[in-house]
């Protein structure tokens, strides 16, 4: 064989891609409390993954990192294999644009209308031309399963479901390529609850988006996500432990060897409540 010869050689399997977003020996703080510590954490692109986890441990806090809402005080947040911090203002906000944030509390602008609020961002950032923003609006309006009544209203105006829907609307205006949602369900009742998980699993699945729900709805978890990561509060955790305790399907929750893991899920208190009465 000669150095010519390339054909008696196997190919060479193909350089494994970045994850889409990874975090790498994340801390996060404020002031002298350390919500996140050494989190690491990779996500592919097209994943759809629910972060769990009892209040206060540190799931929005995870989210805001990872768009790059706040900074971690130790460790790094890549997109696409390339650090957020080394990012230029331009590319950050190039980045941004591909990501879609549903707040927790749907964050619509009071003062607008349903109209003027899922077209802010297209205006702001001449994402299209002028003409072609209000068809945009009521496309995403007719998604998201609104009528075209509601374009006049003002958030107030409309219920918690109705408000939820605007705000997911608003974020695919934007044509992203990541939907993150801030515990989209909570107040909503029952029903509503199960119009907002159907329309978020039917934009994963239509869009081919890379998926994140922050969310304490386990019908959500299993209707909407094929991951978990469950976290748990860095303050009870013996040093060096993993604050992701869970990473896995959401069938695998009810058998995780974890027993931490399986009375988070079953809502069961009863160790806690000792724990704070021993405290
Ligand atoms: N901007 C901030 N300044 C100071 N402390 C903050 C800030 N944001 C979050 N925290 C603290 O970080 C901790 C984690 O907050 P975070 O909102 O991420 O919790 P969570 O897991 O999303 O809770 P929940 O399920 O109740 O929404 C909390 O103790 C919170 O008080």
């Amino acid at each position: 064989m000669t150095a010519t010869d390339s054909s008696a050689w196997p190919e060479a399997p193909p350089p494994p891609s970045a994850p889409l977003v990874e975090l790498r020996h994340v801390t996060a703080a404020f002031e002298n409390q350390v919500v996140l510590q050494d989190v690491n954490l990779a996500i592919q692109a097209g994943e759809s993954v629910a972060i769990i986890g009892e209040s206060g441990c540190g799931k929005s806090v995870l989210l805001k990192l990872l768009v790059g809402l706040l900074a971690p005080v130790e460790g790094e947040v890549l997109w696409d294999g390339r650090p957020l911090h080394r990012l230029r203002r331009e590319e950050l906000i190039r980045l941004r644009l591909q990501v879609g944030f549903v707040f927790q509390q749907s964050a619509l602008f009071d003062s607008l209308t349903v109209l003027e609020n899922i077209a802010l961002g297209l205006r702001v950032h001449r994402l299209c031309a002028p003409e072609e923003i209000v068809p945009r609006v009521r496309q995403r309006l007719h998604d998201v399963g609104l009528s075209e009544q509601v374009l006049s209203k003002r958030p107030a105006e409309l219920s918690g479901g109705m408000r939820k829907r605007v705000a997911i609307a608003r974020a695919l205006a934007l044509d992203p390529q990541v939907m993150l949602y801030d515990e989209p369900t909570t107040g909503l009742d029952p029903i509503m609850t199960d119009v907002i998980n159907r329309l978020i699993a039917q934009t994963h699945q239509r869009r081919r988006l890379t998926t994140l729900i922050v969310t304490h709805e386990m019908r959500t978890v299993f209707s909407c996500t094929q991951r978990v990561l469950l976290l748990y509060p860095r303050s009870r955790l013996p040093p060096g432990q993993s604050q992701i305790l869970y990473d896995g399907s959401p069938e695998g929750l009810r058998q995780a060897a974890d027993g931490r893991v399986r009375q988070f899920i079953e809502g069961r208190a009863d160790p806690r409540l000792l724990e704070e009465a021993e405290e």
